[in-house]
């Protein structure tokens, strides 16, 4: 006679258990970010790293912020449970607060942050079984499905160039991501390359970050940062940088070496 294999007989009690508690994770997996997002909006880092002292008690932190204790105390206690803050006890009892490196961390990647964990970006993620969907035989159809299309009715240049708010937000978080993250890696790994480099145009460069970065650290060098005009057209000015607007799909500015990140 065949076996038949129950759901109990297959898995463990302890099992189904810790399932029961993991999936929790998953129900409210949004809240990690959302709380993330909510201290950078209060500017929490911000406040404790310069108040001066390396602590500041719950009382203090309330005032500077505007915000109800009680509530504050929540916040603070989901952020300080993840090493993002420590929460020490005064001499006087009191609830106190001090920085972490990843609290401190929260200072420089904000608009990385803030752009990963905005509601258009959010929504493209909210799509992605659309690009999943009748792919199988690698339809080709369904290497056209772009998320963030199928959330926004348009590509996200296209959006950008609409959107001012979020032309901002996309070219500083991803500024942020390149003066935090990839730039020093580069610059400690394989600066080298740009020995003997005079002229360097960054493609697709955003709001020059970048450049400016790249001829602080190569003073011979010259940037030409090339984007889309929407995109240069509102960017800082940097000493060594010149903006160039256009599409790369038409033409590229010429330079020595062309860079695309
Ligand atoms: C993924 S972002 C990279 C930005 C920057 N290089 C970085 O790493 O932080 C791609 C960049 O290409 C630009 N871009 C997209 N299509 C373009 C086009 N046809 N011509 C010029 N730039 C374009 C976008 O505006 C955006 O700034």
């Amino acid at each position: 006679m065949e076996e038949t294999i129950t759901k109990e007989s297959k898995w463990k009690k302890e099992e189904e258990e810790e399932a029961k508690i993991q999936i929790y994770k998953y129900v409210f997996g949004f809240a990690e970010a959302a709380v993330i997002k909510c201290a950078i909006e209060l500017k929490i880092a911000n406040v404790i790293e310069s108040h001066g002292r390396p602590t500041m008690t719950l009382s203090q932190l309330s005032t500077a912020l505007n915000c109800s204790p009680p509530l504050l105390f929540r916040i603070m206690r989901f952020l300080t449970h993840r090493g993002i803050f420590r929460e020490e006890t005064t001499p006087e009892n009191l609830i106190a607060y001090s920085q972490t490196p990843l609290s401190h961390m929260l200072i420089n990647v904000a608009p990385l942050l803030l752009l990963e964990n905005s509601p258009e970006i959010v929504a493209s993620w909210h799509n992605l079984s659309a690009k999943l969907k009748n792919s199988y035989n690698n339809n080709e159809n369904s290497d056209l499905v772009v998320p963030f299309e199928v959330a926004h009715g348009k590509d996200i240049w296209s959006y950008g160039a609409r959107n001012p708010g979020f032309n901002r937000m996309f070219n500083e978080g991803l500024g942020c991501n390149a003066r935090v993250i990839t730039l020093p890696a580069i610059l400690e790994n394989c600066g080298d390359i740009f020995n003997g480099v005079e002229s360097l145009v960054d493609v697709g460069g955003g709001n020059g970050t970048t450049l400016s970065v790249l001829v602080k650290a190569f003073p011979w060098m010259k940037g030409i940062n090339f984007d889309l005009p929407n995109v240069v057209s509102t960017s800082e000015k940097y000493d060594g940088v010149e903006h160039v607007g256009g599409n790369m799909l038409d033409f590229v500015p010429k330079a020595d070496a062309a860079f695309f990140m």
